[in-house]
């Protein structure tokens, strides 16, 4: 933990003004004990926190941004030194022990109801943890209506096969894409049956080239009918993302997926509750047009992390209609602090779970 640390009764107040060390072992110990790690919820490993002559570093083990470090900033102790973040994501036991997996702790993002924006909170949360540092991809597994390509854009690109019969992955915003709707004529894919989509899917998890990747999303086809369950069933999975509206009868089927991936044994790492009210650009006022926190009380119900509750947006559909989500435009917008919020809360509560776990 300690590169040069003072030890408490040490009496070097001899050493240089420069060299002088600016905690003592046991301030440290209780200032990681008292500060609170944003969404974390216990005390900061000592095996996180590095300090060599008044420069601190702190190395976490997921997806995060400079934000993270500003309790420790205003902490009395902690503050004194000068702090930065490093980040060396660890990829987490998944589902699937047996299955190789080269690329990373893989999260489907998953809606029991359709249409309630779970490719839209795929590519967002994609995006937004790549901008809290991360190298990320996303895959497209809604075969019966890829929307990835128009909302990253590059829908004219055609993914390229390379020697070895591997698809290459496009790049876009930042992070790697794969999709069926770069593939094929999506109108034939509306028409396959189920095993033809599971097959099709598979193939396009395991034939696409990945680069080293620390989360891998897979944006999941609605519903939780069979083509849902065999996916789950085949996939290395970190863990589940659930989507849903406030609507009563979206959350009937959010509870439902809850219910299909618990039975296969993929943990639910959280709820993602989309278009929770609407906010005038004019004047402001919130209209909660889906109800009122139908996801939050869903969550706590199935004690389910809640990872966030996002608005209908005017400025989110245009920017994913054009294929320039906001979140990749405008990192610094409110809306996307809100988006890089939950993707925070998301790796946050993907190691917590996986940690918690190795210690049962
Ligand atoms: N928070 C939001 N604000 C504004 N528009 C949104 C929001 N979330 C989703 N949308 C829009 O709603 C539409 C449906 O979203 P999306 O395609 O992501 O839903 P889905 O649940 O993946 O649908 P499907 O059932 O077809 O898979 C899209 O046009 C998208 O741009």
């Amino acid at each position: 933990m300690f590169g040069r640390f003072k030890k408490s009764k040490s009496p070097d107040t001899a050493a240089p003004e420069s060299n002088a060390p600016l905690i003592t072992e046991q301030a440290l110990a209780a200032a990681l004990e008292r500060v609170a790690l944003p969404e974390w919820g216990a005390p900061i490993p000592s095996s996180w926190v590095h300090i060599e002559a008044g420069n601190a570093t702190l190395t976490l083990p997921f997806a995060a941004d400079e934000r993270v470090l500003e309790p420790l900033r205003a902490d009395a102790d902690l503050g004194q030194l000068k702090w930065q973040l490093k980040l060396a994501i660890e990829k987490l036991p998944n589902s699937q022990p047996d299955l190789p997996m080269t690329f990373g702790n893989v999260i489907v993002i998953s809606s029991g109801k359709g249409g309630v924006g779970k490719s839209s909170v795929s590519v967002q949360l994609a995006l937004a943890l790549q901008q809290l540092g991360a190298n990320v991809g996303i895959l497209d597994a809604d075969v019966y209506g890829p929307s990835l390509p128009t909302m990253l854009g590059g829908q004219e690109q055609k993914l390229e096969i390379n020697a070895q019969q591997k698809m290459i992955p496009h790049q876009r915003h930042g992070i790697w894409a794969s999709s069926l709707g770069y593939l094929t004529d999506t109108k034939d894919a509306a028409i396959w049956r189920g095993p033809m989509a599971s097959a099709a899917l598979q193939q396009l998890f395991r034939d696409t080239k990945w680069p080293r990747l620390d989360y891998l999303i897979v944006d999941m086809p609605p519903g939780t009918g069979d083509i849902q369950l065999t996916f789950a069933q085949k996939l290395p999975i970190t863990g589940a993302v659930i989507v849903t509206t406030p609507q009563t009868v979206a959350l009937a089927d959010a509870e439902k997926g809850i219910t299909m991936f618990r039975k296969v044994g993929v943990p639910i790492t959280g709820l993602l509750e989309n278009m929770s009210y609407y906010q005038c650009s004019q004047c402001g006022h919130q209209d909660a047009i889906f109800g009122v926190d139908g996801g939050v009380r869903v969550a706590e119900r199935e004690q389910v992390p809640l990872l966030g509750q996002w608005p209908l947006d005017a400025r989110i559909r245009a920017g994913l209609d054009e294929g320039n989500p906001l979140v990749a435009t405008q990192p610094d917008a409110p809306l996307s602090k809100l988006m890089k919020d939950s993707a925070y809360k998301l790796a946050v509560e993907l190691y917590r779970q996986a940690s918690k776990k190795r210690k049962a």
